[in-house]
Parts: structure tokens; sequence; C-alpha cells
């Protein structure tokens, strides 16, 4: 059953008073597959991936992650279940080191008790994830960093090493490239390609096109709460309505 979606929306619709914010999308992500999602400004990436997380429940349509439906799950059950996710506004302890950030996500993750203050810098598990995950993602040499003083483009791989540390199967990255510098995108692209590399399921939104498009095996498009074409980058670009959604911006 190696083709089964790891990750499905179903008709997922979202109304809000008279307002139709979602409308009616059906997507599914394979094993291992990195899927974007893209939109003009509006067009509803943020509320998709809202629904996709828990943070928002649909009025219509089902949410199913292994072939379990998480519809009506909250977000703390969704990520014990599986499903890890990066915000936008940063998630980081500024005034602890790097270290101590990704230790604290391991603890949580492992159900260990919450502490600074055990093993520091030992041999723990939590450590051990700590360590093994700041490699993974580059930040080796600052582990010792307080998280504050890192740049957006490191803080946004200590977000991503905080989440590997819950060893989540479907990882969804909210605007990563958000408020980073453009000397730090490439860097950052080249995180998340490993992530993806290493066998990860991997959902991102991102507003930069060309990031999604360099990084991404297939992506979404969303256009006025509707999908409009899901396809490889290339199949997406040559699509006559995707480029008219995006006239006036660049495809
Ligand atoms: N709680 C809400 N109540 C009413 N309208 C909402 C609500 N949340 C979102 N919207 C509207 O739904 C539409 C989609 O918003 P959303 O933030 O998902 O778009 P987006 O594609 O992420 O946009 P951007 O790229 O600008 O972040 C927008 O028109 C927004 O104003």
């Amino acid at each position: 059953m190696a083709d089964q979606p790891v990750l499905t929306v179903e008709h997922l619709g979202l109304s809000i008073g008279g307002a139709r914010i979602i409308d009616d999308v059906t997507l599914s992500i394979a094993p291992g597959e990195l899927l974007g999602v893209i939109g003009p400004n509006g067009a509803g990436k943020t509320t998709l991936f809202n629904l996709v997380s828990g943070v928002l429940t649909p009025t219509e349509g089902t949410v199913v992650l292994e072939g379990r439906d998480v519809t009506a799950m909250p977000i703390h059950r969704r990520a014990r279940a599986g499903l890890g996710r990066t915000f936008q506004t940063s998630s980081l302890f500024p005034a602890l080191s790097a270290f101590e950030n990704v230790r604290l996500a391991a603890q949580v993750a492992l159900g260990h008790e919450v502490s600074l203050f055990r093993f520091p810098r030992g041999t723990d598990d939590a450590s051990r994830v700590a360590r093994d995950r700041l490699d993974e993602v580059g930040l080796a040499h600052h582990l010792d960093t307080e998280a504050g003083l890192l740049s957006h483009g490191d803080k946004r791989k200590l977000e991503i090493a905080m989440l590997l540390a819950g060893e989540p199967r479907v990882i969804l990255l909210d605007e990563p490239m958000a408020g980073v510098g453009s000397a730090d995108v490439p860097g950052l692209m080249e995180v998340i390609r490993s992530v993806h590399r290493s066998g990860r399921t991997v959902l991102m939104v991102e507003h930069h096109m060309d990031v999604v498009l360099g990084l991404v095996d297939r992506v979404a498009v969303m256009h006025h709460g509707q999908l409009l074409a899901c396809d490889t980058p290339a199949a997406v670009m040559a699509n006559p309505l995707v480029q008219s959604a995006y006239l006036g911006e660049t495809v």
C-alpha cells in the first residue's frame, strides 16, 4: 500500500458568516512527497493550512491522516498523531540557547519531564535528539547561541529542528521564508530539501513562487478559496487558468 496517501483533504469547505473562505478543496499527499501550496494574496492558503493542522475546523469535508479521520481532532492531538507544524510567528524561547530550545521540544515529544536543568548538555535521550536535529538543519555550530541572536534564516532552521524533534510523519511548513533575508533563502531551501530527501512528507505554504517551484514535487494553486490546479511545477506554470489567476503578478 505504498501509494496510499499519507494525508488527504476531501471536499473541504469553510464558510464564515456569508463568506466562502475555502470552497470544496480535495487533494492528497503521497508518502515522501513535498507538496507546495501557492496562490495570490487572499487565495485561502493560510486558511487551508489551518484547517489541515487543526487550528480551524471546516464547515464541510474531512481531513484524513494515514487513513484516520482527524477532522474533529484538536491541534495538539493531531500533532501527537504525527502531524507537525511550524508557525509564521516564532515559537522560540529567545533567551535560551538553540540546544536548549530543541532539547525542550524533544523532552515534550519523548514525554519526559520538561526541565532545563537536568542533564545539561548530557547524554540523556532529549540531549541526543537535540544534537542530531541541530546537526540535521546545519546549526551544529550554534548549539550555545541564544535563539534570539540567530539570523531570521537560522531561527527558521531552529524551528524546523524543534519540529523534527517530535518525529512528525507529516511536516507542515507555514511560509518558511517569511521575514527571511534573501541571503538566507538558499540555505533554508537546502534544509527543506534535505528534510524532504530524508523521506519525510512535507506540505508547505509559501508566498514566494520561485522558492516553491524550486523545491516541490507538485504544487497546489489556490484562488478565491478553490483549488485551481494541482500538478508538477512545469504543468502548473503552463496552465492558462493559473496564468490568468496571477495576471498582474509574476508567475
Ligand atoms: N476569520 C475570517 N473571517 C472573515 N474572512 C476571513 C477570515 N479568515 C480569512 N478570511 C478571508 O479569507 C480569504 C483567504 O484568507 P487567507 O489568509 O487564507 O489567504 P492567503 O492566501 O493565505 O493570503 P496571503 O497570501 O495574503 O496570506 C481572505 O479574503 C481573508 O480576508
